[in-house]
Formats: C-alpha cells, sequence, structure tokens
C-alpha cells in the first residue's frame, strides 16, 4: 500500500465526486483515496460506493448524519492513522483544490510535517472566487494569524499534507470544531506542538458545480473560537506556560 491518501470530505457532492476522484488517480496514480461522506441526501455516498468498487485505490467511510467538516475530518485521520498511511491529505471535493498540484505539496513534505495549500503567499491565487468569499478568507485568515502567531497567510484553507507523526502529535483529542474553524484549530494545534509547518502555493478555483456548504453560523462559530483560542494564547503567554510539545520542539 501507498504511504499517502487523500481524504475527500462530502455533502451533498454527487456532480462532483467522480470527476475529483478521477483527477486524484490521474495526477498522483500511487495514492489512496478516502471519501468520508455524511449520509448525502443527494446520492454522493452511493456513487462512492460505485467508485470503491471499481477502483481498489478508493475507500469509502459512511457517517450516519451530517455533523460538519471537522467531524468527517477527524473521523477519516483516525481510518488513515489506523492503516499506517504515511501522509493524509486534506482535499476538497469540488474541484477547488486542483489534484494537479498535489505533487508538489507531497514534495514539500521532505521539510515539513504539515504543508499548507496557499492562495495568498507569492504565486498562490484564487479564480472565480466570489469577492465577499475572498474578503472572509482573508479577514479571517489575518485575524487568526495575529490572534495565533500562527506562522502562516492562508490559515482557513483546506488543501493540506499532514504527516502521520504530525496528526499524532497535534493532539487531535483536543481538537473541537465543527465547521471550518476546524483548519484555523488544527493549524493552531500544530503550532503549539511544533510542528514544522511550511506553505506552497496554489490556484484555488470557485465550484461549477453544486453549492458551498458555508454558512454564517460557521463564520460565527470560527470567529468566536478564534477569539477564545487567543485569549487562552495570550495568557499563556503572560504566565510563562507552553504546552509541553513546544517546549520539548524548542529545546527547554
Ligand atoms: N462529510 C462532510 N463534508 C462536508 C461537510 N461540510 C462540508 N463538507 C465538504 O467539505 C468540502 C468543502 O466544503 P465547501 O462548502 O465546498 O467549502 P467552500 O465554501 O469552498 O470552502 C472554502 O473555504 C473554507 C474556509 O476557508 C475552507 O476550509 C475550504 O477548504 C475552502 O477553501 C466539500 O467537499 C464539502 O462537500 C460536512 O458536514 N460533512
Amino acid at each position: 500500500m501507498d504511504s499517502t491518501v487523500v481524504i475527500i470530505p462530502t455533502y451533498n457532492e454527487r456532480e462532483n465526486l467522480e470527476r475529483i476522484v478521477a483527477r486524484v488517480r490521474v495526477a498522483a496514480p500511487s495514492v489512496q483515496v478516502l471519501v468520508v461522506d455524511d449520509n448525502s441526501p443527494d446520492g454522493t455516498g452511493a456513487i462512492a460506493d460505485r467508485l470503491a468498487a471499481e477502483d481498489d485505490a478508493v475507500h469509502v467511510l459512511h457517517r450516519t448524519g451530517k455533523e460538519g467538516l471537522g467531524a468527517a475530518y477527524k473521523a477519516g485521520f483516525s481510518w488513515a492513522l489506523g492503516r499506517g498511511f504515511g501522509n493524509v491529505v486534506e482535499m476538497d471535493a469540488d474541484g477547488s483544490h486542483a489534484p494537479e498540484q498535489l505533487p508538489a505539496l507531497l514534495a514539500a513534505t521532505a521539510d515539513a510535517d504539515v504543508v499548507l495549500g496557499s492562495r495568498w503567499v507569492p504565486g498562490g491565487t484564487v479564480v472565480n472566487w466570489p469577492k465577499h468569499r475572498e474578503a472572509i478568507s482573508r479577514v479571517g485568515s489575518a485575524y487568526a494569524r495575529f490572534a495565533l502567531r500562527l506562522p502562516a497567510r492562508d490559515v482557513t484553507g483546506g488543501y493540506r499534507v499532514f504527516s502521520a507523526d504530525a496528526l499524532r502529535r497535534l493532539q487531535l483529542d483536543e481538537v473541537h470544531s465543527h465547521g471550518y474553524g476546524f483548519q484555523v484549530d488544527m493549524l493552531w494545534h500544530a503550532n503549539r506542538a511544533g510542528l514544522r509547518i511550511v506553505e506552497v502555493p496554489i490556484t484555488f478555483t470557485e465550484r461549477t458545480l453544486g453549492a458551498s456548504k458555508m454558512t454564517s453560523g460557521i463564520v460565527v462559530e470560527a470567529m468566536l473560537r478564534v477569539t477564545w483560542w487567543g485569549v487562552c494564547e495570550l495568557t499563556d503567554r503572560i504566565i510563562g506556560r507552553r504546552p509541553a510539545a513546544s517546549r520539548a520542539a524548542a529545546g527547554s
């Protein structure tokens, strides 16, 4: 078994799933794919089952209902860690994350524990993304970066590679975010664990089929959580307390 698995969370992605899986299999033929479907009403789960039956490199994790992006990824991480994969990739189903850029992200794992596909570093860009979405993402990234002292520009993006060792070290049990704040939560924990984080520029292309699952509730959850984590971070700095993993990484 190859040591990389691409996790694709799905909720109502009937129009997109077959295409994204095919693109992954062409762009990186040796990687495996895990679809994590939350019992999508549109039948995405049945399409995933068919793809898995046709291709041994495709797997499916069926969940009973929609519990958010964070819960879906955590279930996928457990699945991947239990099967001994060395690298775990996060990728949206809607084609906004180009599988053709996956080899560049995987190459960067040579010098990193966590690789972020980044829209906001030189060479990164967005295509056809509505201006209000770009504004939310840029402002949210800047706020989280500042509040949590994160060493990256695109802290909300969802195209990432984690080494299995990184997933074990970052204390997944303490990552509780449900919505897209999950991405910030993961990065915050990775940074506190002293993991090496690098950004690789990507082109993020807005979906042409299906609909985003972003809601105002997801934005509010992320903002409230980031603000609370920022308070924790500040308190830790004032009283000189840092997480054990961070101290170990710093050699103190
Ligand atoms: N299983 C499961 N999948 C979900 C759920 N909610 C969303 N997804 C899946 O998660 C992926 C991303 O959801 P979208 O709704 O397409 O995200 P977006 O609006 O394009 O979000 C962009 O911004 C987010 C915040 O910055 C990013 O986290 C995301 O990667 C992307 O860049 C898609 O494959 C979608 O089906 C859920 O509750 N359960």
